[in-house]
């Protein structure tokens, strides 16, 4: 039996759609036009990609999209005077700082400089201590997508073991508290897990967010299982620069029970949940009713 194939990209155009409706009503009720701050700093070839994608798929939805590409050798002063521009500014209801950021800047006082109702990756100290609680927050972008395709696909993950490899603070840890929040059992793995193969093969959902080009193989997979794959990874083959994860995806289709590819999976996902974030960020600002669909 082959696994289904859960289609990140045609998802990610519905929840997009849904946006655009909202962000519609609110225009012609409301007169505000949600607006979408991206921040650059430096020449990172896959960050210029997703930025642009970003701009054309946020002004596609109805919304207002500023860009700001700053320099490599942007200070941190500089960097934090640009986030108080935009705390301040009131056509900006979504603040992205794209990250990495160069190493000498700060990453984590430039993020918590954000404005947490404006901190549309949820990734200030504000918004992960209410994710973590139980509260309102502002959910990041790709573990919000990975949970719409699982609620979407599996209905109920109430009881189900859940294993996370990777323990970043803008996927694996995040992840975890939304699985947690489902009444999954939830691993979180990470480089110094033992038996990682064991470990995943007690999965019913699989979450791999490594960075690793196909590190977990199809025997790593349980039966059945629920695969989401949020790793994007450029690889030389046959003398072609291809896109893979890091799920071994012919093999683990083999064995599983849905699973997302790479690209048109997570990818996809991450771009409408940050329109759908800032649509809600907009919402809030002004008191009005958020699209509770898409959130977590
Ligand atoms: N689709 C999308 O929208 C997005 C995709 N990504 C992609 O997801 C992947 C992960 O990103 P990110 O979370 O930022 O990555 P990080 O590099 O920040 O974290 C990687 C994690 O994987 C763990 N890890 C590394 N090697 C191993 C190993 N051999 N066995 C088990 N665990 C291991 C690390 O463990 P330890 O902590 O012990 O070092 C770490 O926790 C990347 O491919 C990235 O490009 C990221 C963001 C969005
Ligand atoms: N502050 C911040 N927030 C982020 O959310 C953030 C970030 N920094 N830094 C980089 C990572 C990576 N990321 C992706 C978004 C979309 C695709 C995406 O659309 N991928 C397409 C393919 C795109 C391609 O061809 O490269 C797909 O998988 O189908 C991928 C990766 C967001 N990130």
């Amino acid at each position: 039996m082959s696994a289904a194939i859960i289609d990140g990209k045609a998802f990610a155009a519905r929840v997009r759609g849904e946006v655009a409706e909202g962000v519609a009503r609110l225009r012609a009720g409301a007169g505000i036009t949600p607006g979408l701050a991206v921040v650059l700093v430096g020449e990172d070839p896959a960050s210029q990609v997703y930025v642009r994608n970003k701009g054309a798929q946020t002004r596609e939805a109805g919304m207002a999209s500023f860009e700001h590409r700053l320099a490599d050798d942007t200070t941190e002063a500089d960097l934090l005077a640009l986030i108080a521009r935009l705390n301040a500014d009131p056509a900006v209801h979504g603040i992205l700082v794209q990250l990495p950021l160069p190493a000498h800047i700060e990453a984590d006082a430039v993020i918590n400089a954000i404005d947490p109702a404006k901190d549309v990756d949820g990734f200030t100290i504000s918004n992960v201590g209410l994710l973590a609680t139980g509260q309102k927050a502002m959910v990041p972008c790709t573990p919000l997508g990975c949970l719409l395709m699982l609620r979407d696909h599996l209905g109920e993950l109430s009881g189900l073991n859940a294993v996370v490899v990777g323990r970043s603070n803008i996927v694996g840890k995040p992840m975890a508290q939304l699985l947690l929040a489902e009444n999954c059992t939830v691993t979180l793995a990470h480089s110094r897990t033992r038996d990682l193969p064991e470990v995943c093969r007690r999965a019913d959902i699989l979450v791999a967010a490594v960075g690793r080009p196909e590190m977990i193989r199809g025997d790593w997979v349980k039966p059945g299982a629920t695969v989401i794959d949020v790793g994007i990874n450029r690889v030389e083959r046959d003398g072609r620069t291809r896109l893979v994860g890091d799920v071994d995806y012919a093999a683990a289709e083999a064995v599983a029970g849905a699973i997302t590819p790479v690209p048109g999976g997570v990818g996809p996902m991450t771009i409408a949940c940050l329109l759908a974030n800032t649509l809600t960020a907009a919402c809030r600002a002004h008191g009005l009713p958020e699209p509770a669909r898409l959130a977590a």
